[in-house]
């Protein structure tokens, strides 16, 4: 039961509660959080360590006209919460339900969407300025987790602040964790500050003394009293070389304190940054345990935190394994992770070879350069990034790795359709952004099998090369005991025929094998095709084909803009050769959130789409079947 929580429709109802009332109602929060979340999964971690922080800027700030945004915005549902959305709550991450980030079009309370790190500080500068030109008077405020402080964006907005405008609120939530520990210089830095018992002493007595007299008055001596050690290396140092006034740590869980100091940096003329020291998790003794693993998951048991097995072996899980074996065997290959240890399935590498491992935070344009940097010095790099996150890298790419012929190996997890997480994190461009660039080999693996072969093969590439592979589950395959080498630029016919050629790109192939079997009972046959490379295509077999048959059909996980089926379009049109195909992909629209096999039935990514497609160009075909007949 959540009676408070039900009671809150906007702002005002919240500013209504006494301070009491305000700690039960985290305390209905948090309840709803777990019990919510653990039916339909999501972000419960970062959002269990927000409660407070979140009730305070709601009950200081007024959205829309004042604008939070959230970094990643993740931990933007007790926002949601709070804004209107009770609800719709349970909907969360469903289809159809609310979107687990911050989205424009879901509310006007959501000043920004996201999805991806780094943008927040930047997009509220921007409003802030915008504020300022048209000569507004609301508030920008950007709430920011520690991670979020490993990205180069926030470093690019914040050497930019000062310069720009005089009302910007940076929030630093710290809760020294990104989805794994946070690294880096800049988390032991804040770590330093944690850490520090003289600091922590002046802060616990300065927070006593804030909450006892509140206002203005109690925040200056504090600061004060902060100016006075100024002499050590104190945290503010660092943002205040930014022009920002630094305030806290504070704790990020005493309401009272979080309120009255936002009233405080409220009447502020110059760019602050608000320290708080959060718990990720707090309140669910599971999530506080176990930090990495309820960052983000799927359903769990509410009272133990209990997860269902993962039922089969995951293509991260195959990379990660087939990467030691590699490894085992080449002194030169090294790991590199941008802060997804766990997702990428690194964290499985690790332990074996600790020295060739690295995760450079929340850094996927350095990630690379830092490969390439590596790669020049005869190593063999790998960059393990979600194909969505190294969307960030595309330059870095084009000028560091390919431009220089360096033996980087992109290896693209989440390359397809991510989703419960939505259009931030679908995987559906990467073909569209690398197939371009001169010098790189791309490759899809139609199974767990032949995802080792390609990293393999990747190995002996002199040149940069990437591979892409799904979310999830393996087809479950037989595994040979060692991968080998695929003939690079060449594909596997898996069934041939003489009416359709069928290409199925990667997994896809499975949709390219169920409409051979559709058209076999029509009298037609079809030619199944496991293209394994986008780049060099096969194209000596497509020409072989395209004199053959008289339709062809690709199946990718990608868009169909910039995708596979181009590709075989253009290398028709450069043999002159005029065979109709059918392309079967995501339409040029971003995808919303929701289940992979729903939404392929929705957008057409389907078996059955094809073979309505393929209709017209089939019935000479069929009357020569029943002819043969
Ligand atoms: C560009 C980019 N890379 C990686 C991610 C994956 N990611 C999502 S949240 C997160 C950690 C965020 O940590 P922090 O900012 O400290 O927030 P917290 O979860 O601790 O509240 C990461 C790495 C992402 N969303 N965007
Ligand atoms: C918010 C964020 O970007 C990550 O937590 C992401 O949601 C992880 O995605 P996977 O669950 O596919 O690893
Ligand atoms: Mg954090």
């Amino acid at each position: 039961m959540t009676p408070l929580l039900d009671s809150i429709e906007s702002a005002q109802d919240l500013r209504r509660l006494s301070p009491s009332q305000l700690e039960s109602l985290a305390a209905e929060i948090r309840q709803c959080l777990i019990q919510s979340l653990s039916r339909t999964g999501g972000h419960l971690g970062p959002n269990l360590g927000v409660v407070e922080l979140t009730i305070a800027l709601h009950m200081v700030f007024n959205t829309p006209e004042d604008k939070i945004l959230m970094d990643v915005s993740h931990q933007a549902y007790i926002h949601k919460l709070l804004t209107g959305r009770r609800k719709q709550f349970d909907t969360i991450r469903q289809p159809g339900g609310l979107n687990g980030f911050m989205l424009r079009t879901e509310s006007q309370h959501d000043a920004y969407g996201a999805g991806h790190a780094g943008t927040a500080i930047s997009a509220a500068l921007g409003m802030a300025v915008a504020r300022d030109l048209s000569g507004g008077k609301n508030h920008v405020i950007a709430v920011a987790g520690d991670a979020a402080f490993t990205n180069g964006i926030s470093y690019e907005a914040l050497n930019n602040i000062a310069e720009q405008t005089k009302r910007l609120i940076v929030v630093l939530n710290d809760n020294e964790w990104s989805i794994d520990r946070n690294v880096g210089a800049i988390a032991r830095y804040f770590h330093r500050i944690v850490a520090n018992e003289r600091y922590k002493h002046l802060h616990d007595s300065a927070s006593r003394l804030i909450e006892k007299f509140g206002g203005k008055a109690a925040i200056h001596v504090a600061r004060k009293a902060e100016e006075a050690a100024k002499g050590m290396l104190w945290p503010s140092m660092f943002f205040e070389e930014f022009g920002l006034t630094y305030y806290g740590p504070i704790d990020g869980h005493n309401i009272p304190l979080l309120t009255q100091t936002f009233e405080f940096l409220k009447s502020e003329n110059r760019p602050v940054l608000l320290h708080v020291l959060t718990q990720k998790g707090k309140g669910f003794q599971p999530a506080l345990d176990l930090q990495k693993k309820f960052h983000g998951l799927g359903p769990y048991d509410p009272e133990t935190g209990q997860t269902k097995p993962a039922g089969q072996v995951t293509y991260s899980e195959v990379f990660a394994n087939t990467l030691v074996q590699l490894a085992n065997e080449d002194e030169k290959i090294v790991a590199i992770t941008a802060a997804m240890p766990n997702g990428t399935a690194l964290d499985l590498f690790r332990p074996h070879h600790p020295k060739r491992y690295f995760d450079v935070g929340i850094a996927e344009e350095h990630a690379v350069i830092f490969a390439a940097g590596m790669a020049t010095q005869g190593y063999k790099p790998v960059c393990a990034i979600y194909s969505t996150f190294l969307q960030r890298a595309f330059d870095p790419i084009v000028h560091d790795v390919c431009l220089q012929k360096l033996p980087v190996i992109f290896c693209m997890d989440r390359a397809g359709l991510s989703g419960d997480d939505g259009p931030t994190h679908h995987g559906l461009f990467d073909i569209g952004y690398l197939r371009d660039i001169p010098e790189i080999v791309l490759m899809a693996p139609k199974d767990e099998d032949e995802l080792a072969d390609m990293m393999l093969t990747a190995t002996q590439i002199p040149g940069p090369s990437g591979i892409r592979y799904p979310r999830g589950a393996v087809a479950g395959v037989a595994r040979k005991s060692k991968p080998e080498l695929l003939p690079v630029g060449k594909a596997e016919v898996l069934a041939d025929g003489s009416d359709v050629a069928i290409l199925g790109l990667g997994p896809m192939i499975t949709l390219a094998q169920d409409l051979a079997g559709r058209l076999e009972r029509d009298g037609i046959s079809a030619a199944v095709v496991n293209p394994r490379f986008v780049k060099p295509l096969d194209v000596e077999l497509i020409e072989q084909y395209a004199k053959r048959v008289h339709a062809f059909v690709t199946f990718e996980d990608h868009a169909l803009a910039g995708g596979f089926g181009a590709v075989v379009l253009e290398v028709l049109s450069q043999l002159g050769l005029n065979v109709p195909v059918v392309r079967i992909g995501w339409p040029d629209r971003f995808i919303e959130h929701g289940k992979v096999d729903q939404l392929r039935a929705r957008h057409g990514v389907t078996a059955e789409a094809a073979y309505l497609q393929l209709q017209p160009y089939l019935s000479s075909l069929r009357r020569r079947a029943r002819v043969a007949i």
